[in-house]
């Protein structure tokens, strides 16, 4: 499968991006850790002074909003008009918008500010930005798994009203830009059941994107690549008779193996 994403992987393993990442504690080591397991690298840095210093010096910028407060989200706009002026790529995970009125609202205000390359997030979510979603969230899980024609309907409608590539996910991924759509399958349902499944695979599209690779290529190698890795981790934490810990680390394990090339003299 890997092969299929040569170049984009040489491209990126040769770049080695930095991302800017304004993320959520909750899963900000795992963030920080499968990026330098995949090739790339982070810096977390959410202080609104220093945002449009921090995003100068790095290849790409990870708007992920969990655990928003308003300082961090106006660091998150800060970074986005940088990046926006620099032609730096800006990746949004909108965790959770559709779980509070101060979310949905923070983020309109985000989005209206900045154009970003890629919006990663679950189905609940998208919803939420379409202006959809009234049901009983489901916090920063999704309270909603859509039939492949309803959430490949509503990443159309995405792409559409945001104007970039978006990555809907769920027990299958779908991309889509413009006028196309692609669904990806396979993976495995325990990454569902581990926080930051989600978090990790925003930051290996933001990885990615920030190897000047085109948004839409971006999304469905990361989207593509990420589901071979939970497989992956799945075979190999049953050997061993491993539970979900196992799992979980076994991920890392995996994105070194099907993302990571190393080169000479590093
Ligand atoms: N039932 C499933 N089977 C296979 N893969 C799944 C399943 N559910 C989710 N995934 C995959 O898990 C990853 C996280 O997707 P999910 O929709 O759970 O994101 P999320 O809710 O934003 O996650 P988080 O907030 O925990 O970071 C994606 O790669 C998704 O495709
Ligand atoms: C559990 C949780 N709460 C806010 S962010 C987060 C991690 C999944 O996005």
């Amino acid at each position: 499968m890997s092969c299929l994403f040569d170049n984009i992987l040489a491209q990126m393993n040769r770049i080695r991006p930095r991302v800017h990442c304004l993320t959520n504690p909750v899963t900000m080591q795992d963030v920080a850790n499968i990026l330098l397991a995949a090739g790339g690298s982070a810096i977390m840095a959410q202080e609104p002074a220093e945002a449009a210093e921090i995003t100068a010096i790095c290849q790409a910028v990870l708007l992920n909003t969990g655990v928003p407060d308003a300082e961090k989200m106006r660091a998150c706009v800060i970074s986005g008009e940088r990046a926006n002026e620099l032609g730096i790529p800006v990746v949004l995970d909108p965790v959770g918008a559709g779980a509070s009125a101060f979310r949905l609202r923070e983020l309109e205000k985000l989005t209206h500010s900045v154009r970003m390359a890629l919006i990663r997030c679950n189905q609940e979510e998208a919803k939420a930005l379409l202006h959809i979603w009234n049901g009983a969230s489901g916090g920063v899980e999704s309270g909603v798994t859509e039939s492949v024609e309803e959430q490949t309907d509503l990443a159309r409608k995405l792409t559409e009203a945001y104007q970039c590539a978006v990555l809907v996910s769920g027990p299958r991924d779908v991309v889509a830009e413009g006028g196309r759509a692609e669904v990806l399958t396979g993976g495995d349902a325990r990454l569902s059941r581990i926080t930051g499944g989600g978090c990790m695979l925003s930051a290996l599209c933001a990885l990615l994107c920030g190897a000047e690779a085109d948004p839409w290529e971006a999304a469905r190698t990361a989207g593509a690549l990420w589901r071979s890795c939970a497989e992956w981790a799945d075979r190999e934490s049953r050997k061993t008779s491993g539970g979900i810990g196992t799992f979980h680390m076994r991920l890392f394990d995996a994105v070194e193996r099907y993302f990571y090339r190393s080169t000479e003299g590093k």
